[in-house]
């Protein structure tokens, strides 16, 4: 049974609230006069004015409880995008956001939030400027994506106009910032372990890198442009920083910023493609033997090298979206976030 909120009420929740994009979006959301409540596996920090609830969003009783009297949802909660645990990614990104949208249709939640990714349109080849019209990955390029694809489409068709229960999804590209658990962490402990030397293809491959508080700008103005009518409902929006850059320059930057040397020579593409799938091969049929993760997967060579950069135009258009932290400053202020990550730290 649906109790209705009342208009206006500022209450809302995040689920995933304790992970990297998560949290700054709680944070930013306090700032605004929002009072939070954060869904999550686990509890990674403790704020004034967020109330947590620990679950599985797969359990719509937990999640019932967490969403009582909240009538927006954010929804960026994912297992880790690196894992290769089919089962889990099946659960999580698909029964439990089918769940996630029958517990806020039956709490009475008006809005629901997704975070997306703009890789659902991803299949390892060059995207340049790609448009949120672009078909869904028929071959995406891992579970991560294949489920993430899923995830969206459930969120974008539940949205009723009729019944007051509004949708939107956000497709960030390439999240980095402060306490990011990714993006540079792999880079630097790729580096300490002497194997950034190497530019895969010839280095001219552009890719958008969005920081952070772009992201969580993103999902507050979607949340705020979401009414009844209003041209978002039930679409999915490209947010990124709209300043694509190499990828070997972003990464080299901030490999400098750290104190670590920039790679430098050369490496064709498809030599390196070619290496990772045998390597993925070989992981394959030995699993039952050895466990090993190698560094180059072919997926990860595949995002290296070639063009993937989104237009965020409809976003601009739609809701007025504008990047608010440049590229210049949001690795200026990443990079200075993470002193225990510098050489020789
Ligand atoms: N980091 C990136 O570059 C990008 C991330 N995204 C999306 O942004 C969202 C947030 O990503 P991050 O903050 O980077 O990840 P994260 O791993 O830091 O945060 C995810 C959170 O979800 C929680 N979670 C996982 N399974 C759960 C479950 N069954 N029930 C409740 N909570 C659960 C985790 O405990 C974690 O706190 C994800 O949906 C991801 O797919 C999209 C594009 C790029
Ligand atoms: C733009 C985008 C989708 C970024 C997502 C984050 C990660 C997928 C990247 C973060 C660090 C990157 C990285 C590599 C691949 C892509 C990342 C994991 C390499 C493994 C590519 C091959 C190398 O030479 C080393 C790189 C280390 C960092």
């Amino acid at each position: 049974m649906a109790t209705r909120v009342r208009p206006g009420n500022k209450r809302c929740a995040v689920i995933g609230g304790s992970g990297f994009l998560g949290r700054h979006l709680v944070e930013k959301l306090l700032d605004r006069g929002y009072s939070v409540s954060v869904f999550d596996i686990r509890q990674s920090y403790e704020l004034p004015g967020v109330v947590f609830h620990m679950g599985d969003l797969c359990d719509k009783q937990a999640l019932l409880t967490a969403l009582k009297d909240v009538s927006l949802v954010f929804h960026c909660a994912s297992p880790f995008p690196g894992s290769d645990d089919r089962a889990l990614f099946e659960r999580v990104n698909i029964q439990g956001t089918q769940t996630v949208i029958l517990a806020c249709i039956e709490a009475g939640v008006q809005k629901l939030v997704l975070t997306s990714s703009a890789s659902v349109v991803y299949e390892g080849t060059d995207i340049k400027n790609g448009r949120e019209d672009l078909p869904y990955a028929k071959k995406p390029i891992d579970y991560y994506t294949a489920t993430k694809i899923q995830q969206e489409k459930l969120v974008l068709e539940a949205c009723d106009q009729q019944k007051g229960f509004l949708t939107v999804a956000i497709r960030p590209h390439g999240i980095f910032g402060p306490r990011d658990p990714q993006l540079v962490p792999i880079l630097v402990d790729t580096a300490r372990r002497g194997k950034m030397k190497f530019i895969i293809g010839d280095g001219s491959n552009l890719v958008d890198f969005t920081f952070v508080e772009n992201v969580v700008h993103g999902h507050i103005l979607a949340a705020e442009t979401l009414k009844s009518n209003s041209p978002i409902c039930g679409k999915p929006y490209h947010i990124t920083n709209d300043e694509p850059v190499r990828f070997w320059d972003f990464m080299s930057e901030v490999l400098v910023g750290l104190g670590y040397a920039a790679p430098r020579y050369h490496l064709p593409y498809a030599l390196v493609y070619g290496l990772a799938l045998l390597l993925w091969l070989l992981t394959l049929v030995l699993r039952p033997f050895v466990s090993f993760k190698p560094t180059f997967t072919p997926m990860r060579v595949a995002l290296a090298g070639t063009h993937h950069y989104y237009s965020c135009e409809r976003a601009k258009e739609d809701m007025g979206y504008k990047p608010v932290v440049s590229l210049k400053e949001g690795i200026a202020r990443t990079v200075q976030s993470y002193p225990h990550l510098r050489r020789g730290a």
